[in-house]
């Protein structure tokens, strides 16, 4: 449904040095499935996100969307994609207006597409729906977002997420600012929602376990690449760098596994890392394929 091929994003702010925040990556997500994007943080996960919609436009690579290519289209031609395609980030409340009660915020892709109500339907029934599909009662839909809670809020910006029924909603660490117990239920929601709805999510996040519990597969970026990616990959992990991040029992969050480290140029991104390096890895490895495991390591093609 949606695929970037040798997405790369290079940034050069200005004085200091360039960033390769993506490095060549290769992702598909299929209609209806879950992809779980899991990495620590500044591995480039945002940034890869970022690049699938094309709110930022790639240094190279490209995007395709339902077999259409996405790169080249005017501004107002991937507006109507971008509207099958949502974003539910970390920070419930700078998605939303604070002047603004929940209830406009929700209707508001309606407003700006109202070709998007079927004919007769009005935005006050499809307001009491989408409140009932994410937990909200009607009275909270008439106050302002600093008068709910982290929990609810998350509920309003995935009502709006809904609106339109999207193929895909990019959850971009959607719990990563709740207490657990919110966390769990955020979770479960979007789960029931995505089977009733049949939207593809990708779900970035740090936290190991909840990549586990929610992805059908799961893909591991170190360094701007993705460098292991399949189903079960967290239960039997090939990969050294997703071997060491699983080796931590109980872990949740990916954060500081690895020092600061300025890569070898050409390298394997994880050559400084890899306690099996060997000469060979000081030339990037290409993602290599094993029965349904994509795996970008030279000793993969041994295994
Ligand atoms: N606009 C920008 N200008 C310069 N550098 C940027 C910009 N956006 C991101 N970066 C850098 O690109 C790298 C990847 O950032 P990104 O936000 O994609 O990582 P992430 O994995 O999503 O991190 P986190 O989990 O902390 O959100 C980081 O080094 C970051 O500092």
């Amino acid at each position: 449904m949606i695929e970037g091929r040798g997405l790369t994003k290079v940034f050069n702010p200005p004085g200091k040095n360039r960033i390769i925040a993506v490095d060549n990556v290769d992702i598909r997500i299929d209609a209806g499935e879950t992809l779980a994007l899991v990495g620590e943080s500044g591995c480039g996960k945002s940034t890869l996100s970022r690049l699938l919609l094309l709110l930022i436009p790639p240094t190279r690579g490209e995007v395709f969307f339902e077999g259409q290519a996405l790169t080249g289209l005017k501004e107002k031609e991937l507006r109507l994609i971008r509207r099958k395609i949502q974003i539910v980030s970390q920070q419930p409340e700078s998605a939303l207006n604070p002047r603004w009660k929940i209830a406009d915020s929700i209707c508001e892709p309606f407003r700006i597409h109202p070709d998007s109500l079927p004919p007769g339907s009005h935005m006050g029934e499809k307001l009491e729906k989408l409140l009932e599909l994410v937990g909200l009662e009607p009275e909270q839909a008439f106050r302002y977002p600093h008068q709910l809670s982290g929990g609810e809020l998350q509920r309003a910006v995935i009502a709006r997420a809904i609106a339109l029924e999207p193929a895909l909603i990019i959850c971009d660490e959607p719990t990563s600012m709740l207490d657990v117990s919110t966390q769990a239920a955020i979770v479960r929601l979007l789960r029931t929602l995505q089977s009733r709805l049949g939207c593809a999510l990708l779900f970035i996040t740090h936290d190991q376990g909840l990549a586990h519990a929610i992805g059908d597969r799961t893909a591991v970026m170190f360094g701007g690449q993705i460098v292991e990616e399949g189903r079960e990959i967290l239960d039997k992990p090939f990969h050294p760098f997703t071997r060491r991040i699983t080796s931590f029992p109980g872990t949740g969050s990916l954060q500081c596994t690895e020092p600061e480290g300025t890569r070898v140029p050409g390298s394997c991104v994880y050559y400084q890392f890899c306690p099996e390096k060997t000469e060979k890895c000081l030339h990037s490895p290409d993602m290599l394929e094993y029965k349904g495991r994509r795996v970008r390591c030279h000793n993969f093609s041994y295994a």
